[in-house]
C-alpha cells in the first residue's frame, strides 16, 4: 500500500480494492457444529448414514402384518396376541410371526415380517391381546429406511451458510464437525486522551468512547471474534506498546482516532514510520483512512478516522469486506438496493456521499428518507437511520422522487 501517492486522493473503489487484493482467506479445518454458524462450508457434506436410518414407526401403536389385519372393519374387529413392546432406544423384539402384533412407539425399528403399523386409536390397546378395529394401508404408518436421504447424498454443498436448518441436518445425519474458515479475531482500539470508558465520570474536555463499541459491535455482527481493546491515549509509544500487545491474538486490527492533520495525530504518527499508508479516500464522510500491515504476522490493521459517523462508514466499506474475505463469505461488498429519494440531498463534487437515511416499504415502494445532517459527528442521526444512499462521486444534486442506490446496513448478504 505504500505506493500509493498520498496527496491523490483514492476513489473508494481503488481504496477496496487495494485492501481487498492484499486479504487473504484464513485457512479452513475442522469445527464443531455450533462454531460453524453463519460460516461458510468449505466442503460438500456428504451422508454417510441413510435418515431414516432404518425402517420405523410413525405412530405409538402395532406392529403388525398387513395380511393378518385387512380385514378388520367396523362390527368384524380382529383379534391378535401382543408378543412383545418395541420403544424407540428401548430394544424389544426384531421380528414378527404371522398372526402376531408387537406394541411399537413412534420412532422404534419395525421388526422384520411386519409392513405396517396401526395406530391406538385404532385399537382397544390390549396388552396381551390387542382388537383391531380398522384396517392401515399396506406400509402405512412406516418411515422407510433412506425416505428423507441416501447414503451418498450431498447434504449441503460447499459455500453453503450454515443456517440451523443445515446444522441440525448434518448432524442428523452424523457429522459432528464440518471444514469452515475461522471467525477471524478482531481487535479494537480507540485512541485519543479526550475519551472515557462509558460509565465513569468526564472532565470538561472529555467525551465517552462510543466508537470501540460501534466497531467491535459491527465487526461482531459481521461474524468477527472480537476484543474491545478500549481506550489508548494520544501517545505513540503507549499506542504502539497496546498495539503490540494484542498483535498475538489478532487476524486484523481497527483503530479509531488520530489519523487526520492534528497535532495529536497519534496513530499517523506512530505507523507511518512502519509503512503504514495513510492518505485521502474521494467519499464523505470518512475521507481520512490508513491501511497496511504490522508485527511479524503481517497483521492487517485499519486506522479509522474519529468522528463516529466516518469510523462506521469507513467499516462498512473497507473493515467489513476484509473480515467477509477472511471467512470466506460472498459478495465481500454489501449490494447496493434501489430507492426512492423522498427528499432532495446535494452532495460535494467528487467525493462519494454516503446519506444516513431510513428506508422502508409504502404504497409505492421502497422508499430512502434521508435522516439528519450530513456532519460526520451526528451519532443521534446515524442511530436512527438503517441504511447509507450511496450519491456518486460525480453527482452534486438529487433531486426528491429520485431513484438513488441504498446499502440496507441491517440486512444480512
Ligand atoms: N486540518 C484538517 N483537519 C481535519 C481534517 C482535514 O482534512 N484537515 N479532516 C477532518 C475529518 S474529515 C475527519 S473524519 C477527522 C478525522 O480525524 P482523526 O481520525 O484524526 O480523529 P480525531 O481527531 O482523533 O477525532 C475526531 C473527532 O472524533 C471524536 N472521537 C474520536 N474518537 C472517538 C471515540 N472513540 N468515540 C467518540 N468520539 C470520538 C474526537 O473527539 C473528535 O471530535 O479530522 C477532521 N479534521
Ligand atoms: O471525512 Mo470526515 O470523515 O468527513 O468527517
Amino acid at each position: 500500500m505504500a505506493d500509493a501517492p498520498p496527496d491523490r486522493l483514492l476513489s473508494v473503489d481503488e481504496h477496496r480494492d487495494r485492501i481487498l487484493a492484499s486479504i487473504r482467506s484464513l485457512t479452513d479445518f475442522p469445527q464443531p457444529l455450533m462454531e460453524a454458524l453463519g460460516l461458510p462450508l468449505v466442503e460438500d457434506v456428504v451422508a454417510e448414514v441413510a435418515l431414516p436410518s432404518f425402517d420405523n414407526s410413525a405412530m405409538d401403536g402395532y406392529a403388525v402384518r398387513h395380511a393378518d389385519v385387512a380385514a378388520a372393519g367396523e362390527g368384524s374387529p380382529v383379534h391378535l396376541p401382543v408378543v412383545g413392546e418395541i420403544g424407540a432406544g428401548q430394544g424389544g423384539p426384531t421380528q414378527l410371526a404371522p398372526g402376531t402384533a408387537a406394541k411399537i412407539m413412534t420412532g422404534a425399528p419395525v421388526p422384520a415380517g411386519a409392513d405396517s403399523v396401526v395406530p391406538y386409536e385404532w385399537t382397544d390397546r390390549g396388552a396381551e391381546t390387542v382388537r383391531i378395529d380398522r384396517a392401515p394401508a399396506p406400509g402405512q404408518h412406516i418411515r422407510p429406511e433412506g425416505d428423507d436421504v441416501a447414503v451418498g447424498d450431498v447434504l449441503v454443498s460447499a459455500g453453503t451458510v450454515l443456517g440451523p436448518r443445515h446444522l441440525g441436518l448434518i448432524a442428523a445425519a452424523g457429522r459432528a464437525t464440518v471444514r469452515a474458515r475461522p471467525r477471524p479475531r478482531v481487535v479494537v482500539l480507540s485512541t485519543g486522551s479526550e475519551l472515557r470508558d462509558p460509565g465513569s465520570a468526564l472532565d470538561a474536555d472529555s467525551i465517552y468512547d462510543g466508537n470501540s463499541f460501534l466497531l467491535a459491535a459491527a465487526a461482531r455482527r459481521a461474524g468477527a471474534i472480537v476484543y474491545r481493546v478500549g481506550i489508548v491515549p494520544d501517545h505513540p509509544g503507549e499506542f504502539l506498546d497496546a498495539l503490540e500487545d494484542q498483535l498475538s491474538r489478532a487476524d486484523l486490527v481497527v483503530t479509531s482516532g488520530g489519523v487526520s492533520q492534528g497535532d495529536f495525530d497519534v496513530v499517523k504518527a506512530a505507523l507511518a514510520p512502519l509503512g503504514v499508508w495513510f492518505g485521502g479516500i474521494r467519499m464523505q464522510p470518512g475521507k481520512p483512512q490508513g491501511f497496511g500491515h504490522v508485527g511479524e504476522r503481517q497483521i492487517p490493521i485499519f486506522t479509522l478516522p474519529g468522528n463516529p459517523v466516518s469510523s462506521y462508514v469507513s467499516f462498512e466499506q473497507f473493515v467489513l469486506p476484509a473480515i467477509r474475505k477472511m471467512m470466506g463469505r460472498t459478495p465481500y461488498v454489501r449490494p447496493t438496493v434501489a430507492a426512492r429519494l423522498t427528499r432532495a440531498i446535494s452532495s460535494p463534487e467528487g467525493r462519494r456521499q454516503m446519506v444516513r437515511a431510513e428506508v422502508g416499504v409504502d404504497a409505492s415502494g421502497v422508499y430512502a428518507a434521508p435522516v439528519g445532517g450530513h456532519g460526520s459527528h451526528l451519532i443521534g442521526d446515524l442511530a436512527s437511520s438503517n441504511a447509507l444512499v450511496v450519491v456518486p462521486d460525480d453527482v452534486t444534486e438529487v433531486a426528491a422522487g429520485e431513484q438513488v442506490q441504498v446499502l440496507r446496513l441491517d440486512e444480512e448478504f
